[in-house]
């Protein structure tokens, strides 16, 4: 069988090569250069340069290719989603998604299984996500993953497609739980770098990844989802992950805005997509619109688009209302 990945960064690349040991992959790269050093070289010179790839992965600058495919992974940033697949929308139809991106979209406020929906209501979404850093899957180390839809036969059969000695995938229906834990955590994730930044300690990280979980769990149930989804992989284990790994580029880009870099020039450090960034503001105008109050995101909002000091928004959290912790 040949799967089809939209996307040739970090992530497809790792998730390539996991499926690559059984499969064919055809993976869609922008960029001719990139298409070109993965066909000839088998090498991802961006992405992973020391890296040789299976030679069942091929690449392709034409995205009509990946059609060709029943099944089409996701692996790009949550905001060039439905620009990317706007133009192939009707090709959606009938086929298999399964998403690997994490975020909500700043236009719209749409998870991505919303967004696929719009864009071809006859494809057949899940969502494959929990901690795993590409770094890490790509050599192989264990790693265990939850995979959510509507329909329980697709999520059993991505089950079985990613499963092999290092990659235990789990199954659930939970799409919104899955969707919004991993949307989350990278914005939590961002404040605990930023909070590692400011040089404080593990007593601070563990404070506000705890009332973090608290905060997604709010968010998580009034959108319907089961807070058992989020104390799970797609929650509290990718929060774990991305909050305490140095590959993480949320925590990466939240400790240099915590010592003092702006947002651009933390960006331009960290290189590759710092999700967090964009669903944060999502994540605050939505909240606010709900009548929601997600103190933490709030104060990540504040550094990341008022330009508050990050030692402003730690003042601001500690010295809240007392209350009860439930
Ligand atoms: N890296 C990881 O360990 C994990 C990442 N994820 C999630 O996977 C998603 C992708 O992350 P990751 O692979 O790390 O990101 P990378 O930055 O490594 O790669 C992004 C990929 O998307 C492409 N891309 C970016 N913008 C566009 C666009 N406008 N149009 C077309 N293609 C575009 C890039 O192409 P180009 O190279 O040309 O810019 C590249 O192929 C994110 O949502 C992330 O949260 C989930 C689990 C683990
Ligand atoms: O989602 C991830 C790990 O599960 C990757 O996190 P970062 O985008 O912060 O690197």
């Amino acid at each position: 069988m040949e799967i089809s990945i939209i996307g040739a960064g970090s992530w497809a690349s790792a998730i390539a090569c996991v499926l690559a040991e059984n499969n064919k992959v055809l993976m869609y790269a922008r960029n001719e250069k990139d298409v070109n050093n993965i066909n000839n070289k088998h090498i991802n010179k961006k992405y992973f340069p020391n890296k040789l790839l299976n030679k069942n992965i091929r690449a392709t600058d034409n995205i009509e290719d990946l059609f060709r495919n029943k099944i089409l992974i996701n692996a790009i940033p949550t905001q060039a989603i439905r620009e990317v697949l706007e133009g192939v929308k009707e090709k959606l139809s009938n086929k298999i998604l399964i998403n690997l991106s994490k975020g909500i979209e700043i236009k719209t406020y749409k998870r991505i299984s919303e967004i696929i929906e719009e864009l071809n209501s006859k494809c057949q979404y899940a969502v494959l996500s929990g901690p795993s850093h590409a770094e890490e899957v790509i050599d192989k180390m264990p790693t265990a993953l939850v995979c959510a839809s509507k329909n329980q036969k697709i999520a059993l059969n991505v089950q079985d497609l990613f499963t092999c000695d290092y990659l235990r995938v789990y199954t659930s229906d939970d799409v919104i739980g899955v969707e919004i834990g991993g949307a989350i955590k990278n914005v939590l994730a961002f404040g605990i770098g930023m909070a590692t930044g400011l040089k404080f300690g593990d007593n601070t990280k563990a404070a506000i990844m705890t009332r973090g979980i608290f905060e997604m769990n709010k968010f998580a149930i009034s959108h319907g989802a089961s807070s058992k989804t989020i104390n799970g992989l797609c929650g509290i284990g990718d929060l774990i992950v991305t909050a305490t790994s140095n590959h993480s580029r949320n925590n990466r880009c939240g400790i240099l805005v915590g010592k003092g870099y702006s947002l651009d020039e933390a960006m331009n450090e960290v290189k590759t997509v710092v999700e967090g960034i964009p669903t944060t503001r999502a994540l605050y105008e939505l909240s606010n619109k709900e009548g929601l109050d997600l103190p933490i995101t709030t104060e990540i909002y504040r550094v990341l688009y008022e330009g508050q000091d990050p030692s402003i928004s730690v003042k601001n959290l500690m010295n809240r209302d007392k209350k009860s912790e439930y």
